[in-house]
């Protein structure tokens, strides 16, 4: 469990950065008039955790300018009673064409349903061009470095490389191109399937009816729906005294697009973002250093999977850090003088240290991007930022019932901030508003760091799995089955690595998977569709895995759990072939 901390960090970040002409929804997205930090660790909600951090801040005149615009238009486009529409444009509408959007628009058209996407930059979000496939891009360079860079490696494998080099230009050019590829799939995926993609920021004008327009005082379009999704995501939250100048002081947002290989760079936040770019960055020649504020670096993962990361991951390479303590106030670059760092005591808050590095990546969470989304035309307050939403998506009003055929799905629920659990939301959303009730586990939903080597995980942590079970009363065991002992790991002189299975003895429930490893993306999968089917291990077990495979390893994990429960016999009679 997260240690309890209070944090009190507002968003410095500001439009006042930005020429009030070029004051497009791009711009708006990346610097919301008001942030609320969401300390979610990959899936894990920890607001509850860390208590309150309402972070109000004073909004900048371009800000107000923004909020009033938006307001205007929607006014001057409010029907009179506000009533809901009595025929629709269309069966859905989506706000949103991020991933959790474009998700949602494929099942409905597989369902039969006439949809529209609104989108008011560029298809695809922030996972496509701003999120896993760039970052992905540079983490498959930062892999193949890290091997080629390894005399160890290398000789282990009989291997003889002079020298491994890069171009930066060459790796951000990677990157940029498969952003761009994927978000042309998107959008050429939803316009052949006949999805109208509608260009404009979207708001809500009334039960049932979207304006989607320019963010001016124009009156905009306005379409109705019979269903409506909001899933407008998320930006990178910044802490209040820290000045991004997007070349010195970085958001994921600037360090995507890798202008520069700073010689030393201090990453603020030790979760998924900091711990991807430390493999990048240190692949490609930085120094790092970690400024965390909880007690431990990686404090999202299980406790084990966090220590052997930190041996593997942390320790060998060119990387300190600090925890226990938060960036109070970090400076730009100028005039030759370095990136300042200052840092206070996360519990007692006195004054630390002072940090003197070349460049700053900000790594601190995400925050909500749902200003100006008219929910109040609706009565709905945000929480903290945050869409209010039930298990099924359905948005909350004031008192807390369901807003009828209004949804929400995504980073802006705050729910799971993950690509694929943004997709699966809508998905399920979808299957409910075409009949058939469903209601998503997220429990079983997986997650994975891409660093390498990667880190995987479904379902609870052992603390949590622990806490739960002393609330509930039922008994946890642990196995773990170590890459060492595999022959696929071992050919690619890749043993380094552990799966740990946390389950229940008494009837083979299946509670939390983790694996540190070779390709541990890729294996967590058998776990998570066995939590999501409710297979149980007793069951599981007898699964056939190819020899040899990375796969046996999580086989073996299975194997080696003890359920007291009676092993069933084969669910169906076998079949002779
Ligand atoms: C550096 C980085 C790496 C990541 N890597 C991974 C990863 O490997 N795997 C993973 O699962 N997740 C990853 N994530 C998280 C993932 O990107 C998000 O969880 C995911 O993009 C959320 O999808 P979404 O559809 O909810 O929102 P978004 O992708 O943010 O899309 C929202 C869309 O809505 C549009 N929009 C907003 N407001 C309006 C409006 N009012 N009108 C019209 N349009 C609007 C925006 O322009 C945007 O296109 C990463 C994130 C970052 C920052
Ligand atoms: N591979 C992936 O799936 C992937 C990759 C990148 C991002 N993401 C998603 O993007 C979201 C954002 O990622 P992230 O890494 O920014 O957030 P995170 O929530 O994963 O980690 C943020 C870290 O910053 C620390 N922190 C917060 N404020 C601080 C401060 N002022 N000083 C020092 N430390 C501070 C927190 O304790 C935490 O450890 C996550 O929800 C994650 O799910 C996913």
């Amino acid at each position: 469990m997260q240690s309890s901390l209070t944090l009190s960090l507002s968003q410095s970040a500001t439009a006042s950065t930005i020429p009030k002409s070029n004051y497009t929804l791009n711009h708006a997205l990346r610097f919301p008039p008001s942030k609320h930090i969401n300390l979610r660790f990959c899936g894990l909600r920890r607001e509850a955790l860390l208590g309150s951090y309402s972070l109000s801040r004073s909004h900048s005149l371009q800000n107000k300018t923004l909020s009033k615009k938006i307001n205007n238009a929607i006014s001057a486009s409010l029907s009179a009673n506000g009533s809901a529409p009595k025929s629709f444009d269309y069966d859905l509408i989506i706000i949103g064409a991020g991933v959790g959007g474009h998700g949602a628009a494929l099942h409905a058209v597989e369902k039969g349903l006439k949809t529209a996407i609104i989108e008011g930059d560029v298809v695809g979000g922030t996972c496509v061009n701003r999120g896993c496939v760039p970052s992905k891009a540079l983490l498959a360079v930062s892999g193949r470095m890290r091997e080629l860079q390894s005399d160890h490696h290398m000789k282990a494998l009989g291997l003889q490389i002079a020298a491994a080099g890069y171009d930066r230009q060459g790796v951000a050019d990677h990157a940029n191109n498969l952003a761009m590829k994927i978000r042309n799939n998107l959008t050429n995926s939803m316009k052949a399937l006949g999805v109208d993609i509608l260009t404009g920021f979207g708001s809500i004008l009334g039960p049932q009816t979207v304006r989607y327009g320019k963010l001016d005082d124009s009156p905009g379009n306005t379409v109705t729906a019979k269903d409506i999704i909001v899933a407008t995501g998320s930006v990178p939250f910044v802490p209040k005294g820290i000045e991004v100048d997007g070349k010195t002081v970085i958001t994921s947002d600037h360090a995507l697009k890798l202008e520069s290989v700073p010689d030393w760079i201090a990453i603020v936040g030790s979760g998924y973002i900091g711990l991807e770019f430390s493999d990048v960055y240190t692949a490609l020649g930085s120094e790092v250093t970690f400024i965390e504020a909880l007690d431990q670096l990686m404090p999202g993962f299980d406790p084990e999977i966090g220590k052997l990361a930190q041996r593997v991951q942390i320790n060998p390479r060119k990387i300190d850090y600090h925890t226990g303590v938060f960036a109070t106030k970090i400076t730009p670059a100028e005039n030759g003088k370095p990136v300042t760092i200052e840092l206070i005591d996360a519990k007692t808050k006195e004054p630390k240290d002072t940090l003197e590095v070349d460049a700053a990546l900000i790594a601190t969470g995400r925050a909500p991007f749902t200003k100006g989304l008219g929910l109040d035309n609706v009565q709905v307050a945000l929480k903290n930022g945050f869409v209010p939403v039930d298990e099924r998506m359905q948005v909350l009003n004031f008192e807390g019932n369901p807003v009828p055929h209004l949804y929400c799905i995504g980073d802006s629920n705050g729910k799971m901030m993950l690509a694929h659990a943004a997709s699966a939301q809508g998905i399920s959303v979808v299957e409910q508003i075409t009949g058939r009730d469903h209601v998503l586990n997220h429990l079983s939903i997986p997650a994975a760091c891409f660093t390498h080597p990667e880190i995987s995980m479904v379902g609870l942590t052992e603390p949590q799995a622990r806490e739960k079970a002393e609330k509930e009363g039922f008994e946890v065991s642990v196995t773990k089955t170590s890459f060492k002992a595999n022959t696929k790991a071992l050919a690619e002189n890749e043993g380094e690595g552990i799966a740990k299975l946390i389950y229940r003895p008494d009837n083979g429930e299946i509670l939390g998977v983790h694996i540190f490893g070779l390709h541990a993306a890729d294996l967590i999968h058998e776990a998570s569709n066995a939590i999501a089917l409710g297979t149980r291990i007793q069951d599981i077990k007898f699964a056939v895995h190819a020899h040899p495979t990375l796969s046996e390893v999580l086989d073996e994990l299975f194997k080696s759990a003890k359920v007291k429960a009676h092993v069933p016999g084969p669910v169906s009679e076998p079949v002779a072939v």
